[in-house]
């Protein structure tokens, strides 16, 4: 998309900026003239602007009135009668770029009924999927794909899997572990080629329910959304992007009884949507999504993570007239939109693909041996000439095979007991580097109630550290420990500098331990495979055929035992680090509830009246608050208190009330109480 401000990224993987701003993308696609719909009131000026003539109020001089009140329209982009593959190019082919490389794209067709909103999507669909099937297959590893997708269509407010039409109507429930909305039941096929696609959107789109209308003969009743899911592995990382392409049904105004109950649900689902991009255009900050399923599954396409484009249908017709200046305005609305882009990668916890890649070092290992036991491509011919031949010098090639067992047994013995040790190795740096993680939030906890930063000294004898560069006091700035307390928290910070020190030190040891285990593996898997080589090509038949079959399944044992050694170590040290980071959050929670208070309090001070939307703000954290302390069944951090009360008059009451506890500003009525005051 070419409109995107990127800002400074605030978050980074492997180097590459993750999150960036970006406007909703809008265009306009205008199609060609019917004849049955008068004379032609759109007129295309550029590729950004198209003129919309109105009537003309003064019947006496119509031209002249005309050209007043005609009006211009700019957009991204705006589409002529004429256009075709240009429309998939500049909209949809660089979501489907982006898709690859981990971000959430999605296009909607938006307009009323007839404007040609089916036309385009189909069109889009195909091409964007036959553009990620090639895409794929031109890549460097294209066995690192997987293509999902899934479709689905709203009508009358019931969700239905159009690839599964037989099925019942599905349930959207809100439990995404990202809290957005999930289709219990829909299926998500895997696709497999352009070709296996090409048949699954035929399949889908003749499941959609479509009806004859004043506008158009084949009228979409149900909105659609095609959702494409390409998943990429890559160094023990999941990269997902996803990509959807979502058919609106087109208002119309309330015709045949049959229709109307249609109309209404799918004019009910569009005012919400249009609510939603009024809000956001506005720069809401509460933004009401749960109107309608459209909405809901839409607020990731519109107010999420998704860089979006919408296309914007309209019919150049005087019969239309109405609702295409409506439609152009809803567009106009939408084009300053702006969301934040987020790519999707998944870390699969380092730990495990650590181990996941022992294990299959080993595995390979095994499979080559076995290899060397059987070779079906040799003919029974050659064999029975590899067994003469055996046959003839049997004593020396026995006491050979011998040697060479016991010499790769050996080695084989020597990889586990090193590899064996790189994992005790690697966990024991995961278990460091948590400890490490620690120290910094015990810092941090009393950084906060110290109410200061820390500047740099040196400590004798220890490296300084990037996080010890911090240390030294600033002095405080109001904090509001007592003398007491200030020395404790002198004393802890003290302490924790110097476990953080001495768990540095602890790092590097371990690190050149790791290195040398494993330029020592590294020579001896050479070993191994030299003794591989030795082996003869073919071992055919007796006792050495079963003996090596033995060897190779004591191997696996092994192996299976190491692997499943290394999950229980990587599911235990998973469980620690969420611990952590679930301290680490309540640590900033905390953080946060203080600053509140205080602010609160200087506003107070200050006789400074709160904002009502900043109220209103409040309020809503409070009642958060509130309702985690019955949802969180952690003993880590639930607030035995609440922030203080919003109206002035108690306001100023509580706060002096809290003025006076100067051991933490939030002393308020304990849990149980009205939340919302
Ligand atoms: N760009 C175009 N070029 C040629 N024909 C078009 C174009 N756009 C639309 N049409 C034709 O106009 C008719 C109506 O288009 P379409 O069904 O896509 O409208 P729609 O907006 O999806 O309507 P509804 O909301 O009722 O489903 C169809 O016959 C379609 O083939």
């Amino acid at each position: 998309m070419t409109q995107s401000s990127v800002v400074p990224p605030d978050k980074h993987h492997a180097g590459v900026p993750t999150v960036t701003e970006e406007k909703l993308m809008v265009a306009v696609r205008v199609r060609p003239l019917r004849t049955d719909e008068g004379p032609r009131i759109i007129h295309v000026v550029s590729d950004k602007m198209l003129v919309l003539e109105e009537e003309a109020d003064n019947k006496r001089d119509v031209l002249r009135q005309r050209r007043i009140n005609d009006k211009n329209y700019i957009y991204d982009r705006v589409f002529g009668e004429e256009s075709t593959q240009e429309v998939y190019d500049t909209v949809c082919a660089p979501l489907v770029g982006d898709t690859l490389k981990g971000f959430a794209g999605a296009v909607f067709a938006y307009g009323a009924t007839g404007a040609g909103k089916t036309h385009t999507m189909t069109g889009l669909m195909t091409r964007a999927l036959n553009h990620l099937f090639t895409s794929i297959a031109e890549s460097e590893g294209p066995s690192a794909y997987e293509v999902k997708m899934s479709y689905i269509e709203i009508y009358n407010e019931n969700i239905r899997d159009l690839l599964n039409p037989s099925a019942g109507p599905l349930e959207l429930r809100d439990e995404g572990s990202s809290g957005a909305p999930v289709v219990a039941g829909l299926s998500e096929v895997c696709a497999k080629s352009a070709g296996h696609v090409a048949e699954l959107l035929a399949r889908g789109d003749r499941a959609r329910i479509a009806e004859p209308t004043q506008a158009n003969q084949h009228s979409s009743r149900g909105h659609a959304l095609l959702s494409v899911t390409v998943s990429k592995q890559e160094g023990g990382c999941t990269q997902r992007g996803r990509l959807f392409l979502i058919d609106l049904a087109g208002s119309e105004r309330a015709g045949l009884r049959a229709r109307r109950l249609e109309g209404a649900h799918i004019n009910r689902s569009l005012l919400a949507l249009g609510n939603c991009i009024m809000a956001l255009s506005g720069g809401a900050r509460y933004v009401n999504y749960r109107d309608s399923k459209l909405t809901r599954l839409l607020r990731e396409v519109l107010g999420g993570r998704c860089r979006t484009a919408m296309v914007a249908h309209v019919a150049p017709g005087a019969a239309h007239r109405d609702t295409t200046r409506s439609t152009l305005h809803y567009a106009q609305r939408a084009s300053v939109i702006t969301n934040r882009i987020e790519r999707d990668v998944v870390e699969t916890p380092m730990q495990l693909s650590q181990y996941r890649s022992v294990i299959n070092d080993l595995r390979e290992e095994i499979a080559r041996l076995k290899l060397k036991m059987k070779d079906s491509s040799r003919s029974r011919e050659d064999l029975r000439a590899v067994e003469d031949e055996m046959d003839e010098k049997q004593p020396e090639n026995a006491e050979h095979l011998k040697t060479l067992r016991e010499a790769i047994v050996s080695t084989f013995k020597q990889q586990m007991r090193l590899r064996r040790r790189l994992m005790e190795l690697d966990s024991h740096l995961l278990g460091l580097a948590l400890d490490a993680e620690r120290q910094h939030a015990a810092i941090s906890h009393w950084e906060a109630r110290f109410n200061r930063l820390y500047k740099p000294i040196n400590l004798s004898g220890s490296r300084l550290s990037t996080q010890q560069s911090y240390r030294g006091g600033t002095g405080s700035t109001g904090s509001s420990l007592s003398g007491g307390e200030r020395a404790e928290a002198e004393v802890a910070v003290e302490q924790a500098w110097a476990e953080l020190a001495a768990v540095e030190r602890e790092q590097e040891t371990a690190r050149r331990e790791r290195e040398r285990v494993e330029r020592h593996l590294h020579q001896v898997r050479l070993r191994g495979a030299q003794l591989e080589q030795e082996l003869p090509a073919h071992i055919s038949s007796g006792p050495e055929r079963e003996v090596l079959a033995l060897v190779c399944r004591v191997h696996e044992l092994e192996a299976d035992k190491l692997a499943l050694q290394g999950e229980r170590a990587a599911r235990a040290h998973e469980l620690r680090r969420r611990d952590l980071a679930l301290q680490r959050r309540d640590a900033q929670r905390r953080l946060s509830d203080e600053i509140i208070t205080r602010q609160r309090r200087a506003l107070d001070e200050l006789g400074v009246g709160m904002p009502s939307e900043l109220a209103q703000l409040y309020e809503l954290y409070q009642q958060e608050i509130h309702a985690s302390t019955y949802t969180e069944n952690n003993d880590i951090y639930t607030p035995p208190y609440r922030l203080p009360p919003i109206s002035s008059s108690q306001a100023s009451a509580t706060l002096k009330r809290y003025a006076s506890d100067d051991s933490l500003v939030m002393a308020a009525p304990r849990r149980g109480g009205d939340a919302t005051t």
